[in-house]
């Protein structure tokens, strides 16, 4: 049996990013000549890449754009990004402790994102995460990114692991939509970006610090292992 895997989510789970990734947002709107909009925002419109959120914050402003000028828009906006992916960006509070104790347990980590994996790469690199991670797969790794459960399935499978007792860790309703999709259990954590309270994501079990994450995945293979014992 291989060892069980747990596969993260980036921006808002592992990572608190929303003031590059709005920082660079605004850096199109303002050049575009739109209003900035407040970090705070960031809770609606994050969680489905940089495409969607270059979308949603031109709508927050009442505008649609084109696609041949959201397409260009959004190559800007990945260039941006590309050099501002670290500035202000930080682990939240307990993220390595918690992955040296997983990995110490000897479980397979990885990392399901809707970030590019370019860029995923060098965040975790630039935070001294990366190293924690079999796999770090973003929304361009795959034909299929999230909600679709192949995303999650292929990330579990380039890391090596098993799907059969894979455990989802995320911040939004793309997450836990994708896990429950893939038949997986899901840890959601409660300070990530999300408009909707994390309790009514549907997600296996929810968590307010990192250092609630062991004792949630022993709970939910207690869970399972009941589930399977009386089935
Ligand atoms: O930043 C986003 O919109 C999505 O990124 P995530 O899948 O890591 O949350
Ligand atoms: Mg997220």
């Amino acid at each position: 049996m291989r060892p069980q895997t747990v596969i993260f989510d980036l921006d808002g789970t592992l990572v608190d990013s929303a003031r590059d990734l709005m920082g660079t947002l605004n850096f199109i709107l303002a050049r575009e000549g739109t209003p900035a909009l407040p970090v705070e925002k960031a809770h609606s419109l994050l969680g489905a890449g940089a495409r969607a959120l270059l979308e949603r914050g031109f709508a927050a402003n009442g505008q649609a754009v084109e696609t041949a000028r959201m397409d260009r828009l959004y190559r800007d906006f990945l260039d941006h990004y590309n050099e501002h992916l670290a500035d202000e960006t930080v682990a939240f509070e307990g993220v390595e402790p918690a992955l040296v104790a997983l990995k110490a347990r000897g479980l397979i980590l990885g990392v399901c994102t809707n970030k590019m994996t370019s860029h995923s790469v060098r965040l975790l690199e630039a935070l001294k995460l990366s190293p924690y991670f079999s796999a770090i797969c973003g929304r361009d790794a795959f034909a299929w990114f999230k909600p679709d459960a192949r995303h999650l399935t292929l990330s579990i499978a380039a890391a090596g692991g098993d799907p059969a007792s894979a455990i989802m860790v995320g911040d939004s309703k793309t997450d836990i939509d994708t896990a429950i999709s893939a038949g997986l259990p899901s840890v959601c954590v409660d300070f990530g970006y999300t408009d909707i309270p994390a309790v009514e994501l549907g997600a296996t079990r929810v968590i307010s610090h990192f250092n609630a994450l062991i004792p949630a995945i022993d709970a939910i293979n207690a869970q399972y292992a009941k589930r399977v014992a009386a089935s």
